[in-house]
């Protein structure tokens, strides 16, 4: 299983998830510049791994700063911390991460031991990350019979996390534990996440996967032996409604017409309580030529008009299930979610 992100104290190692799955190339980034920059172009996606990438940003940016007074020290990290936040909008754990990072550094005494907490604290949300994904697909897999299949979209598997990933973790645990699990892969236009990462993350597991194009989902539903559909979450509201990638909608209809259940796997770290319903989810808008190019080749005429939302909102109605590191979330989301938050932090 390939580690997305490292971090190496003078730099973090970034594979950059553009290039796969025929070329495995890492960019070193030695300042907080050279990472947002790698969020943004989506050499580093997934909320979970967008979250650690910004906190080891923050962590190098300490190492090599030189100022020794404490009150500079953290107005700087701050104005670092801005401008990560800055990247994108609609994954809460890049906020989260950073805020933590942020918050733990403000306990310092002075910059030796900030520097010291930083890095601390971004290497502890990726420890935490691990094991919250394989928490996670413990739960998911409870959920799952020898011999089923599942559909998916974009990427939720390890590359997007520390390991093992969110919705695609059952699938590795599957594996390990001789227990047959297939995956339908939607390509997930228009960067094609699940055809270039999930099909590539699976084929590399052994896992059986099938990739089919977004608009053949709900043929696969009415003609294949679809058990669940399962996918991953930038950011869930305090009520359930789940922001993921754009597509996730039409498929969370579908499943509900197919009667098929409709999973979200969901770190609590994208759990965003703050944020009521998911009306109030910011959601990305993408460079129009996304939709217009194709590996740099024209396939619109010039001068189209563009929507190009990198995520949709799936109410929660429509939600079967929230799987999270703590247990599986059915009905009452508002609540549950609460109190499942509440609780928080368990994996120390
Ligand atoms: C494990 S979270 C994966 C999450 O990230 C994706 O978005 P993007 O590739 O734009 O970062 C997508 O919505 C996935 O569910």
């Amino acid at each position: 299983m390939l580690r997305s992100i490292a971090y190496h104290g003078d730099h973090v190692r970034i594979l950059d998830q553009q290039r796969l799955p025929h070329d495995t190339v890492y960019v070193h980034c030695t300042t907080t510049a050279e990472v947002w920059e790698c969020i943004k172009a989506l050499k580093v996606r997934g909320a979970p791994a967008i979250g650690m990438a910004a906190a080891f940003a923050l962590a190098v940016w300490a190492n090599r700063a030189s100022t020794t007074n404490l009150t500079d020290f953290l107005a700087s990290l701050r104005r670092e911390r801005d401008y990560l936040a800055s990247s994108r909008p609609t994954a809460v754990n890049l906020f989260w991460a950073l805020d933590r990072v942020v918050a733990r550094a403000a306990t310092a005494t002075n910059v030796t031991e900030a520097r010291q907490l930083i890095e601390n604290e971004a290497l502890a949300i990726q420890k935490e990350d691990e094991d919250v994904c394989r928490r996670i697909g413990e739960h998911a897999l409870s959920l799952m019979n020898d011999g089923d299949t599942i559909l998916t979209i974009c990427n939720a598997g390890a590359i997007a996390t520390a390991r093992y990933g969110t919705a695609l973790a059952p699938l590795y645990l599957a594996k390990e534990r001789g227990i047959h699990l297939s995956a339908y892969a939607c390509e997930t236009r228009p960067l094609l996440q699940g055809s270039r990462l999930t099909v590539w993350e699976l084929q590399q597991a052994g896992v059986d996967v099938t990739l089919i194009s977004d608009n053949m989902a709900a043929h696969t539903l009415a003609t294949k032996p679809i058990s669940a559909v399962i996918v991953g979450c930038d950011r869930v509201a305090a009520n359930g409604d789940t922001a993921n990638k754009i597509g996730t909608l039409g498929l969370a209809i579908l499943a509900k017409e197919f009667g098929v259940p409709f999973y979200v796997a969901a770190p609590l770290s994208t759990i965003d309580l703050e944020t009521a319903t998911g009306d109030a989810i910011p959601i990305e808008e993408r460079a129009p030529e996304e939709i217009t190019h194709f590996h740099g080749h024209p396939v619109a005429p010039s001068g189209t008009n563009v929507f190009n939302p990198a995520f949709d909102v799936t109410p929660h109605r429509y939600i079967s299930a929230i799987i999270t590191e703590k247990g599986i979330v059915r009905d009452n989301y508002q609540e549950a979610l609460a109190g499942l938050k509440q609780s928080e932090p368990a994996l120390k």
